[in-house]
């Protein structure tokens, strides 16, 4: 069945006028023969991309890149210059702080106000209230007027509003950042809820790259006003990230490739990498893993885990090897990586051991990423991001939280009983 569009968009273009003087503007506007102060500056310029419903797509790009124009031209708070937009569906969205509140109104008003701009009724509101106020969790605040609110009790109420109106587009902007952290959680669960449903859209700014590797599976990255690439997600959220590092140029970065899509299959499983080395097999205490294992580990265990890989070039560079946990919210439990100075990068196949001694996450589900990459880590040869399934079985009750120190109790006051 032919996916139906929610967004297309095409030939995109947003120009303002900027004055280098204030008086400029109003020269402009009273001059006989029309003649031009300003020059043109274009936030956006001539952007082309289709969004199928049911997608998840994240747009990242550096400040004043042109992303918020983007998001305020689909929710109709500004109009594009040129080119054609198209949104099929109801939308809500999360744009920045106060946009679509009034500030004299309390958050219950406000509610019902956002409600009415959405195109409810106020018995259809009114069924939806008890979520709504549920969910912000500002308590008294909902009958304060938004001006007294903080930045995060705002947030909390414009994603309530947003979340609970059942848009069929969902449009986030970067506005979460002002949440505390169990806020945020609470928000990425009730999204990925959203996304569950194959007719839902989202669309979500964010600089947080760990945030945006949760949520979406496809990123659009804007740079000058321009889409820069459009893709599948953590390919391009990685290639992203390492324009931040300076030892890699940007035609380096063009060049990095999915080399299979073999373990794409869920959204956080990927297999990346320019390809110059392979894994070729992987054991987790001596039994073989693939994409679809689940292994399972013991705390306070010794684990193994084992990989060859051969390279398909002599490289002159030294490999360096990583390995990392990332827990089911998506953090990075720990990441672990090792130059070999000793081995070179033939066609000969190496074999690599870690050994953790005493193996310290604490119970729960862990995805492993493998990799082989030049050097400095930078470019990955063959990186399986999050690939590798474990199941972690903890025996101390006494013992939670995601991992363990090493750790022993001692009784030092001086009592009689201790001494006994
Ligand atoms: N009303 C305006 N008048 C003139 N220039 C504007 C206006 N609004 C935005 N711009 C400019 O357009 C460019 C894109 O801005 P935009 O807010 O879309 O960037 P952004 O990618 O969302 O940045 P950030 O990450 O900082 O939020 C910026 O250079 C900004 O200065």
């Amino acid at each position: 069945m032919k996916q139906e569009t929610a967004i297309r968009i095409q030939n995109l273009s947003k120009v303002y006028y900027l004055f280098d003087r204030l008086q400029d503007r109003l020269k402009e506007l009273l001059h006989p023969f029309r003649k031009k102060y300003h020059h043109d500056f274009y936030a956006l310029k001539d952007i082309s991309f289709e969004i199928k419903k049911g997608e998840t797509v994240g747009i990242v790009g550096k400040n004043g890149a042109g992303k918020s124009t983007l998001l305020k031209i689909l929710t109709g708070v500004t109009f594009p210059s040129e080119g054609e937009v198209e949104v099929n569906g109801k939308v809500a969205s999360l744009l920045e702080l106060g946009a679509g509140f009034n500030p004299e109104m309390t958050g219950l008003e406000n509610i019902y106000l956002n409600g009415t701009i959405m195109g409810y009724t106020k018995v259809e509101m009114e069924q939806r209230i008890d979520d709504i106020i549920t969910f912000a969790d500002i308590g008294e605040f909902i009958d304060q007027p938004v001006k007294t609110y903080s930045s995060g009790m705002f947030a909390r109420l414009a994603f309530s509003v947003a979340i609970n109106v059942e848009p069929d587009i969902l449009i986030v902007d970067e506005a979460l950042s002002v949440g505390d952290i169990f806020f945020v959680n609470k928000c990425i669960d009730k999204m990925r809820e959203f996304i569950l449903d194959s007719e839902k859209t989202l669309l979500f700014v964010s600089h947080d790259l760990t945030v945006l590797r949760r949520l979406v599976n496809r990123v659009i990255w804007l740079e000058n006003s321009q889409i820069k690439i459009d893709g599948e997600a953590l390919s391009v959220l990685d290639k992203y990230a390492y324009q931040f590092t300076d030892s890699l140029s940007i035609s380096q970065i063009e060049k990095l490739n999915i080399i299979s899509t073999e373990y794409a299959w869920g959204s956080y499983k990927s297999r990346f990498g320019t390809g110059a080395a392979e894994i070729t097999e992987i054991f987790i205490n001596t039994k073989p893993v693939s994409f679809d294992t689940l292994t399972t580990l013991k705390t306070h265990e010794r684990v193994e885990i084992e990989f060859k890989y051969t390279a398909k070039k002599i490289l002159e560079c030294k490999p360096s090897v990583s390995i990392a946990f990332f827990n089911q919210e998506g953090i990075n439990c720990f990441g672990i990586s090792q130059k070999f100075q000793n081995i070179k990068l033939n066609h000969k196949e190496e074999k690599i051991k870690c050994i953790l001694n005493n193996f310290n996450l604490l119970r729960g589900k862990y995805a492993i990423s493998i990799g082989i990459w030049d050097t400095n880590i930078v470019i990955p040869y063959d990186l399986h991001e999050r690939v590798y399934d474990v199941n972690v079985i903890s025996e101390n009750n006494y013992e939670d939280g995601i991992f363990v120190p090493d750790y022993h109790w001692e009784i030092v006051s001086d009592t009689v009983e201790n001494k006994e």
